[in-house]
Parts: C-alpha cells; sequence; structure tokens
C-alpha cells in the first residue's frame, strides 16, 4: 500500500472554499476576519502572508473548522466543514494541521512509534511499509529509534509533519511550520514538502510569518490585511507587480519614498508613494545623476546591502560584489523598475 495520488477533481466543484466568512472574537470589536472569499487549488501550496494580527492563523483555523465562522461558511468538495460549534471533534477528517508548537508528540517514546502508533495494527505489513514511507519521505527514517525528547526543534517539527502524513490527509495545513526551524534546515524542509506535494498531489496550506520564506515554495500566495483578502497570485505575479504597497512591503525589504523624494533618483512618479526594490538600484561609474553619500556597507555573505544617503533621503541597494564599494564615500546610480502607489 502506497501514498494516495489525489487527482484533482474532474467536475467543476471547488476545492476548498471560504463564502463570505466572517469571525470577531468574542469581547473583540475588531474582525478576526472580514467577508473572505477564498478558494484553495487542489495538489498546490498556498501560502497565506500577511503582518502580525492580520488574520492568517485564524483563517488556517476557519478552513481546517477549528473555529465556526460567525456567518459564511467552508466547503471542501463541496461540503460543509462543520466547526466546534456544531461538531464535537473539530476539524474536517480529510484535513490535519500541524501548528509550531509540538504538544502532541509522545517526548519519551522514539521517532518510529510516535509514527506507527498511528496506523492500525490489523495490517501490520501496511504499518511497517507506511511508516518507513512518511519517514523517508521526511528524512526521519535514520533517526527512527532516537526518543522525540533527544531531537532538535526542527526534526520534532517534522515528526509532527510524519504523524500528520501517515493519516494520509487529503489536505495538510501548517501554521508556522519553519518557526523552529534554523535556515538550513529550513531549506531542506521547504524541499521536501514540495517533494511530496509532487508525489502524493496532497494539497498544503502554509501560513507564515516571513512571507519571503515561503516565496520559493508556494504556487500561490494570499495576501491578509486586517481580517480582509487584499490580493492572491502566483510569487512572481505578487512580487513583480503588487498591486498594493502593503504587498510589495511584505514581500521586500524595499525603498518606500514619497514622489518629491524620488526626484533625486530622477523619477517622475505621478501617485504619491514610490517603491523600489532593493535589487533594482544599480551602481554607475559616473554619470549626470547625484553622487550619494555611502552610509553604511553591510556584508551579507554572498551579498552586501549599501545604504546610501541624499541630505534626508535614504535608500539601499544589494550589491552582489562584496568589497567593490569598500574605498568608496560616494556613489552614483540608477533605477532600473520601480512601482508607484
Ligand atoms: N483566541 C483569540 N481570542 C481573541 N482574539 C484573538 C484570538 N486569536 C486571535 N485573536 C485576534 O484576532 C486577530 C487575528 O489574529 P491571528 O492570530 O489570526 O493573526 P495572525 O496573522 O496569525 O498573527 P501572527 O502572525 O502574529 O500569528 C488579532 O487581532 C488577534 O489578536
Amino acid at each position: 500500500m502506497g501514498l494516495c495520488i489525489f487527482t484533482p477533481m474532474a467536475d467543476s466543484t471547488p476545492f476548498l472554499q471560504a463564502i463570505s466568512v466572517n469571525k470577531v472574537y468574542p469581547g473583540k470589536q475588531q474582525s478576526g476576519v472580514k467577508d473572505v472569499n477564498v478558494t484553495i487549488q487542489p495538489g498546490k501550496i498556498t501560502a497565506i502572508i500577511g503582518e502580525s494580527g492580520s488574520g492568517k492563523s485564524t483563517l488556517l483555523k476557519l478552513l481546517f473548522g477549528l473555529l465556526s465562522p460567525d456567518s459564511g461558511e467552508i466547503r471542501f468538495q463541496g461540503e460543509r466543514v462543520w466547526g466546534p460549534v456544531e461538531k464535537l471533534i473539530p476539524g474536517h477528517d480529510a484535513m490535519k494541521m500541524v501548528t509550531q508548537h509540538t504538544d502532541d508528540l509522545n517526548l519519551y517514546a522514539k521517532v518510529w512509534d510516535n509514527v506507527a502508533s498511528l496506523m492500525p495494527n490489523t495490517n501490520l505489513k501496511a504499518k511497517q511499509e507506511e511508516s518507513e514511507k512518511v519517514l523517508r519521505q521526511l528524512n526521519m527514517f535514520h533517526l527512527a529509534d532516537k526518543r522525540v525528547a533527544d531531537l532538535s526543534g526542527g526534526e520534532k517539527q517534522r515528526v509532527a509533519i510524519a504523524r500528520a502524513l501517515i493519516k494520509r490527509p487529503q489536505v495538510l495545513l501548517l501554521d508556522e511550520p519553519f518557526n523552529q526551524v534554523d535556515t538550513t534546515f529550513r531549506d531542506g524542509l521547504q524541499q521536501d514538502i514540495r517533494h511530496i506535494v509532487k508525489q502524493t498531489g496532497i494539497t498544503v496550506i502554509i501560513v507564515s510569518h516571513d512571507p519571503t520564506e515561503v516565496l520559493s515554495m508556494a504556487d500561490e500566495l494570499i495576501v491578509i490585511q486586517n481580517g480582509s483578502i487584499l490580493e492572491s497570485g502566483s510569487p512572481k505575479k505578487l512580487y513583480n507587480e503588487p498591486q498594493n504597497l502593503y504587498t510589495a512591503r511584505l514581500l521586500s525589504n524595499c525603498n518606500v519614498l514619497l514622489r518629491e523624494e524620488a526626484r533625486a533618483l530622477r523619477i517622475k512618479a505621478v501617485k504619491e508613494k514610490v517603491v523600489i526594490y532593493p535589487e533594482w538600484i544599480k551602481p554607475v561609474s559616473s554619470g549626470e545623476n547625484i553622487d550619494w553619500t555611502i552610509k553604511e556597507i553591510l556584508f551579507k555573505g554572498s551579498h552586501e546591502a549599501i545604504y546610501l544617503e541624499y541630505g534626508p533621503i535614504e535608500v539601499h541597494f544589494t550589491n552582489h560584489e562584496p568589497g567593490l564599494f569598500d574605498n568608496y564615500s560616494h556613489l552614483n546610480v540608477r533605477v532600473a523598475k520601480y512601482l508607484e502607489f
């Protein structure tokens, strides 16, 4: 028995949908989420991104059925998903959710037992095969005999994901899965999750406090602000053509200048604000533009962030040849691209 391949449904029934969903927490005036309409595509990785408190986790819990909407509804393959108000055990059977808290792990049991114990004893061969398969998919098989208590935070997170996958859900919901994971492990875990999606056709919905960490991972991004969906689209589309300043700011540590300030970079903007991503500013050896004072150069390993100032105006850009400007006090730059809001 192998992991199921979930093929997208042939008919036009939306896979997982929030329809006009509202949720206000008791005692709060501001909405957790406000009139949210979202359709999740099957077999893809969708990331819900937004600043802290914007409603990301609330939306995830509503989709899963862990929270009941005040109005509106969640539909999974056309069927209503009931929340705790209507159903004793919240959460839809075909979905599994993993949060950053790995509380339900048995710390004193082996990794293997944490995962295999969720399979029935009726078919021991299948139990063995499935547990091994899931642990291999998450690169955890070599740690099968270790106690969970002896694992790192990132490894514990992998065990929690393995426990969710062994039940062969159609949807895996991940709330801040990389919080406990350092950068090296994060890249590995992201790759493994992408492979699992490709191999099994599972649908993944992920919430991340750092949107840039899911840029390379997600197929679709949903941007949420103050409980409302602002825009959605592929990471490339939202990065290159954001419709809102909020989205640009979430996805890039960008320069935001007032229209008048942008004139110092020879930009004649019509709208009030000008956004320039750090990689859109290029140093030039000489030219008719003004000389900017180099305020600070921050070494980042593969590149540098160079901070420039001209009177009260500050901009920063990415330099991919660290050390190149160490002996410079001033720089002349040009802007390859900008956005207006
Ligand atoms: N259990 C709760 N009771 C009352 N208010 C809540 C509860 N959970 C969330 N909220 C409020 O609802 C709003 C949205 O919270 P939510 O946790 O969904 O945001 P988030 O985008 O996931 O934030 P973060 O990135 O900080 O986790 C916030 O104003 C938050 O304070």
